[in-house]
């Protein structure tokens, strides 16, 4: 369908885990099926308690994860059917990831304008360094760096929250359609959490890019998100609108969750807005996570 930026249909993945005799099954996503559209630029939050598939569900739409059954169709393009690398840097173009650990997406031998130059070179072809070095620039403002502020650095030269900001510039480069982001935050300096993902916020309005964001923080994503979608033990237990779904759950594992976070910060989104959220101003200090 032309309509649809991404089609998740009845997807189910199963792992199996110990010796050949003793054999067990464990099914990481039961049946999950979820839509975004395409030109509807949207924050979709995906929630769940450790072991609940987030993370199996995300790998699957970024095609590092082949799905057990069930298809994905990603801007009209099934994932089961791409095949070279052609077709695979195409897919890149339009699906970007940010991982947990920024720490962990560089090579911590390689200065991280390389990385950005090399990424951006990839996307555009023979566009040149020179025309690449721009793009990377107006990527690093877009999160609130710069290239003066990043050049000549190595990762870990840099905090948790500034190499974060620098993975999303790095996605941004492949001017994606989808940017997956699985628990971006959760290894960043609590004070600068909502500066990451007020951004997700700007990129939404501003690049018209819909992100899914894979959390277990129940706050940040009420915050930002347009739609949440609850995940316990592999399954979609209840989703919609983030305001009403959070606001009068339905489900009791959803109540629960709700319970875990206090009431008046569910209620009123400010309450839980940092000193820090809006510290992207290129040059701004920020401490090492
Ligand atoms: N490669 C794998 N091999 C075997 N089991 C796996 C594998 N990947 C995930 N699992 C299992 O699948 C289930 C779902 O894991 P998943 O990482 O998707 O959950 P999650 O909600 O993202 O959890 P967390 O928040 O802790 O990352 C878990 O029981 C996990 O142990």
């Amino acid at each position: 369908m032309n309509d649809l930026l991404l089609d998740v249909m009845e997807v189910s993945k199963t792992f199996a885990r110990g010796r050949l005799l003793s054999r067990e099954k464990i099914v990481a996503v039961n049946k999950v099926s979820m839509q975004l559209a395409a030109g509807q630029p949207e924050i979709l939050a995906i929630i769940g308690e450790s072991g609940s598939g987030k993370t199996t569900l995300a790998r699957m739409i970024l095609n590092m994860e082949t799905p057990t059954s069930g298809r994905l169709v990603l801007d009209g393009t099934d994932l089961a059917a791409m095949g070279g690398n052609a077709a695979r840097l195409a897919f890149m173009h339009k699906v970007q990831p940010i991982f947990q650990n920024p720490f962990e997406s560089f090579n911590p031998l390689k200065r991280v304008e390389r990385y950005l130059l090399m990424t951006r070179l990839r996307f555009t072809g023979a566009a040149g360094e020179s025309t690449a070095a721009v793009a990377v620039d107006a990527a690093l403002h877009k999160v609130g760096l710069s290239l003066k502020e990043v050049g000549g650095r190595y990762p870990h030269e840099l905090s948790g929250g500034q190499l974060q900001r620098v993975a999303i510039a790095r996605a941004l480069l492949a001017e994606p359609k989808l940017i997956v982001a699985d628990e971006p935050v959760s290894m960043i300096d609590a004070s600068l959490r909502m500066s990451i993902v007020n951004l997700f916020r700007t990129l939404r309005d501003e690049l018209g890019i819909s992100i899914i964001y894979v959390t277990h923080d129940l706050a940040t994503a009420y915050y930002i998100s347009d739609r949440i979608m609850i995940m316990q033990k592999g399954s979609v237990v209840e989703s919609g609108d983030a305001r009403t779904v959070l606001k009068a759950p339905r489900h009791p594992y959803t109540r629960q969750l709700r319970e875990a976070v206090l009431l008046p910060e569910v209620a009123s989104a400010p309450a839980i807005v940092t000193p820090n959220m809006n510290g992207l101003s290129p040059g701004a200090p920020e401490r090492r996570a």
